[in-house]
């Protein structure tokens, strides 16, 4: 039982968190006058983890991360990184967090590595051979003596990154790190991304492209008019809601059958004229019993995948009238 057409394929990325809680805010919340940006916020981040910040515009996004990096003072609650707080220990903590919040500052008139330098610099204690991991963690050796200015987006944002990772931080916090990139950029951001995922870095990602989340993050946080919404395994999401997806010969005539069944009230079709639908006690050799005892044999049967698209739309459909 295969599907002719199976939903498309995703690979759904590893984590491999150690146990150790990198991040931890406690009822973290922001208010701009009567406007409440972030609302009583408890999330917890562990070493190794990939975590993608999802939600609309407005959400809260930007002000929650802006709380985590100390830049702006929460209206109530605490942030505690590497089990320090934030409010009382900023010195130590933020030297073991690099980011990426706003379009990167680059020289534009110096090299890659001219860049790393001058940034490395400003740190200090950056090493020589420090310059040229990050130059080749991010890809960016054959053109490390171009100015910055003859580089594409991809390759600044890549920079940008670069510059982030100079003091080997624990904790890499990126706000849209695929903002304004185009395709190739965007592969070229999810590539990187990986690689450092691979180097057990924990990183904590805002984006829009639900797409791309998807692939780089393990772990995804929908975030809502200031609420964290849901938390919840890429994985998971993608497993479904236990629908399956059937190809047959008629499928509007069984469609109707489907559909006056207790367990099939919410079946469709979907775009590509295959059916979707829930199956008796969820069981889909139970549905293809059914359907070739009904004189619908399927051509093809498979658990149907959700999109993290559609699942984000759903979640926040359903808090809409949280606002
Ligand atoms: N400095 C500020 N003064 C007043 N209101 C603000 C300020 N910064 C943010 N807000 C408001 O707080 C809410 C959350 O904004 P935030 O920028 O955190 O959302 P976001 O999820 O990052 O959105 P986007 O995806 O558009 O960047 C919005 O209603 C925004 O208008």
């Amino acid at each position: 039982m295969q599907a002719k057409h199976p939903p498309e394929a995703t690979t759904v990325p590893s984590s491999s968190p150690t146990g150790e809680t990198v991040l931890r805010t406690y009822g973290l919340t922001k208010h701009y006058g009567s406007r409440i940006a972030v609302h009583q916020l408890n999330l917890e981040i562990r070493r190794g983890e990939i975590v993608g910040f999802l939600g609309p515009n407005g959400a809260g996004k930007t002000t929650t991360i802006r709380m985590i990096l100390g830049l702006i003072t929460p209206t109530a609650g605490r942030v505690e990184l590497f089990g320090h707080d934030l409010a009382t220990e900023r010195a130590s903590i933020l030297p073991r967090i690099g980011t990426l919040v706003e379009s990167p500052a680059l020289y534009l008139h110096l090299s890659a590595r001219d860049n790393l330098r001058a940034f490395g610099d400003v740190l200090g204690g950056v090493s020589r051979q420090r310059i040229e991991e990050v130059l080749e963690l991010v890809g960016l050796q054959a053109r490390q003596r171009d100015r910055a200015r003859t580089y594409s987006l991809g390759m600044k944002q890549r920079l940008a990154i670069g510059i982030a990772l100079l003091n080997n931080p624990d904790l890499l916090i990126l706000d849209e790190p695929a903002n304004g990139l185009d395709p190739a950029g965007i592969v070229e951001m999810r590539d990187l991304l990986r690689q450092l995922a691979d180097a057990d870095k924990t990183v904590f990602l805002s984006s829009h492209f639900l797409g791309e989340v998807q692939q780089i993050c393990a772990r995804v946080l929908f975030f809502n008019a200031g609420k964290l919404v849901a938390d919840k395994r890429v994985a998971e999401l993608l497993r479904g809601q236990g629908e399956f997806v059937v190809q047959l010969e008629h499928p509007h005539e069984a469609l109707i059958l489907l559909q006056q069944q207790s367990w099939g009230q919410s079946a469709r079709l979907d775009g590509a004229g295959a059916i979707l639908t829930s199956a008796p006690n969820e069981s889909g050799r139970e549905l293809f019993v059914f359907l070739s005892q009904s004189g619908f044999p399927p051509e093809s049967l498979s658990p149907a995948a959700q999109n993290l698209e559609e699942v984000f739309f759903s979640i926040i459909h359903t808090h809409e009238g949280d606002n």
